[in-house]
């Protein structure tokens, strides 16, 4: 008998199914072995969280940065949190920080904004919390090409020198008694950026007191923008400002927006009569010249004042303070930067900020400062515009991402006795330690496209302001008093209680101090 061909319809149809079982059993078989399954990386790991609120009653808000640290020290150098129903990742290094900020740095230049942060900023149109786009494009490129340029404000230096001669005389007329240090650096720091930007304002009349008003109205909405608000923590209620802290960031932005109508009525009433060429002529210009690209409006001009003036004053005055601190605790400190001073101007002349350059070790004095204090400890929260992966986790589009500077710049794998103060590890070497963020390890203005837009503003004012403490005055602490080195985290890393120091004349002549 001839045997059936296998194409033959008689073939056995047993034989055909055992043989199709046994192809699909090797295939599945070979995809388990030889193929797993492509899985997502996973999330960072981090502290479990209560139900609901997660991670939130055990973060202390008044010590946020160093928090974030020591948890940093159970959970790795990226971990995630839960903030209510929001995941959050924190930076705790370098290197980790370094791909956020240069190898997807186009994925995270967005703000996190929060609900207070958006009403307290006309809507997020500011710079500082505006996504990153073409509207923040416009904002920083206005920034940069119209004052915070090396040719700007070197045009600008005479607001800069008047003011510190004010200081320096309000401080000899204060000789031998208590002066708050923070304080004295606040005034001096504000007239000069409101010189710059609307050529100062007149005490008195509709405007008076502007600048304390101004700093109890900075004073009040900080702890507003940190507070933890349910509205953010649960974007289900986003709709909802169950505590009330929209509403009042709302209420101070309305006063900022009145105080700068105030500002802005009194430069128009005044166009006629003199060609102003400070920063708000220019916006002003923009604003009615602007095509519809640009689209730059008042509300525009409000909000990137209120940024500079708060941005450029807060971080810069605590900068200023800490460093003082740091002096007054290690009197030797003080002593080499006066006599390189001394040498560099001597006591019978007045400093000027071009002397500042030549000042390598009171520079060396302010790099170890932002290390060790950084004025910013947490960088403004970032927030992804995509999914992507982070040394080997996955980062959901939408988190919150924190990058602690403060933690990065102690870091012990990286610098040698973190904890010390100590500027000499900053001479010799300024390339590397510059302030662009290129250096992952000293990131004190942030890195990447939303590092800090004032940096050459702030590494001109921060050491002319010390020096000529330095150079026209000798400083003590009041009789019984003691170095107090602890910080609170806020917007800017603040002194726990305010530095207060005596000021003696060491110039050699008294006409120096006019
Ligand atoms: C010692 C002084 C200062 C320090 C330590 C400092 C530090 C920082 C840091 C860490 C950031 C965040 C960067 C990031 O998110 O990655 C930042 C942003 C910013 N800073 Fe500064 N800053 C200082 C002075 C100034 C000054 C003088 C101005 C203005 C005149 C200024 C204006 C801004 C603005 C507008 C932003 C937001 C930039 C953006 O989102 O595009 N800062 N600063």
């Amino acid at each position: 008998m001839i045997p059936n061909a296998f194409w033959q319809p008689r073939s056995n149809l047993k034989d055909v199914y055992i043989s199709l079982i046994a192809v699909i059993t090797v295939i599945i078989w070979y995809h388990f072995v030889f193929k797993k399954p492509k899985k997502n990386p996973p999330l960072p790991p981090g502290p479990w969280g209560l139900p609901l609120v997660g991670n939130i009653f055990s973060l202390d808000q008044s010590n946020l940065h160093k928090c974030l640290a020591k948890l940093s020290e159970t959970y790795g150098p990226i971990m995630k949190i839960r903030l209510g129903t929001r995941l959050c990742i924190v930076i705790n290094s370098a290197t980790i920080a370094k791909e956020v900020h240069k190898d997807h740095d186009n994925i995270f230049a967005n703000r996190d904004r929060t609900a207070a942060a958006s009403a307290a900023s006309w809507g997020g149109t500011d710079i500082v919390w505006s996504p990153h786009g073409d509207h923040w494009r416009m904002l920083r490129k206005i920034c940069v090409k119209e004052l915070l340029n090396s040719t700007r404000l070197d045009a600008l230096y005479d607001h800069r020198r008047r003011e510190i001669r004010t200081m320096v005389n309000t401080i000899y007329s204060k000789t031998s008694n208590s002066i708050d240090i923070g304080d004295l650096i606040f005034h001096t720091m504000y007239k000069v950026m409101a010189n710059m930007m609307w050529g100062g304002t007149p005490e008195g009349g509709e405007m008076a007191n502007f600048t304390e008003k101004f700093r109890d109205a900075l004073e009040k909405i900080v702890p507003i923008l940190l507070a933890p608000n349910i509205t953010d923590l649960f974007p289900v209620l986003a709709k909802f400002d169950i505590q009330g802290l929209a509403q009042q960031a709302r209420m101070m932005c309305m006063w900022f927006d009145s105080e700068f109508d105030t500002i802005i009525d009194q430069r128009l009433g005044n166009e006629d009569k003199e060609e102003m060429k400070d920063f708000l002529q220019v916006l002003l210009h923009l604003k009615d010249d602007g095509d519809l690209k640009t689209h730059f409006t008042t509300t525009d001009i409000k909000a990137l004042l209120l940024n500079l003036l708060a941005a450029g004053t807060k971080s810069s005055v605590a900068t200023v303070e800490w460093a003082m601190t740091e002096l007054l605790r290690e009197p030797k400190f003080m002593k080499k930067a006066q006599e390189e001073i001394d040498e560099v101007v001597g006591v019978n002349n007045i400093l000027e900020e071009a002397h500042c350059s030549k000042l390598h070790y009171l520079n060396a004095i302010v790099n170890e400062t932002l290390r060790l204090h950084p004025g910013v400890p947490l960088s403004f929260p970032k927030c992804p515009s995509e999914s992507c992966t982070v040394s080997g986790y996955m980062i959901p589009k939408g988190t919150k991402i924190l990058v602690n500077i403060w933690a990065i710049q102690r870091d012990i794998t990286y610098w040698k006795n973190p904890l010390e103060f100590q500027p000499d590890r900053f001479l010799g070497s300024e390339c590397e330690w510059g302030y662009n963020g290129k250096n992952p390890n000293y990131i004190p203005f942030g890195s990447g496209r939303r590092i800090c837009v004032g940096i050459p503003l702030a590494e001109r004012m921060v050491p002319y302001l010390l020096a000529s403490l330095l150079h026209s005055f000798n400083w003590k602490l009041p009789e019984g008093t003691k170095i107090d080195l602890s910080d609170t985290f806020g917007l800017e890393l603040k002194k726990r209680t305010p530095l207060i120091a005596i000021p003696l004349p060491r110039l050699s002549d008294k006409r120096l101090y006019i």
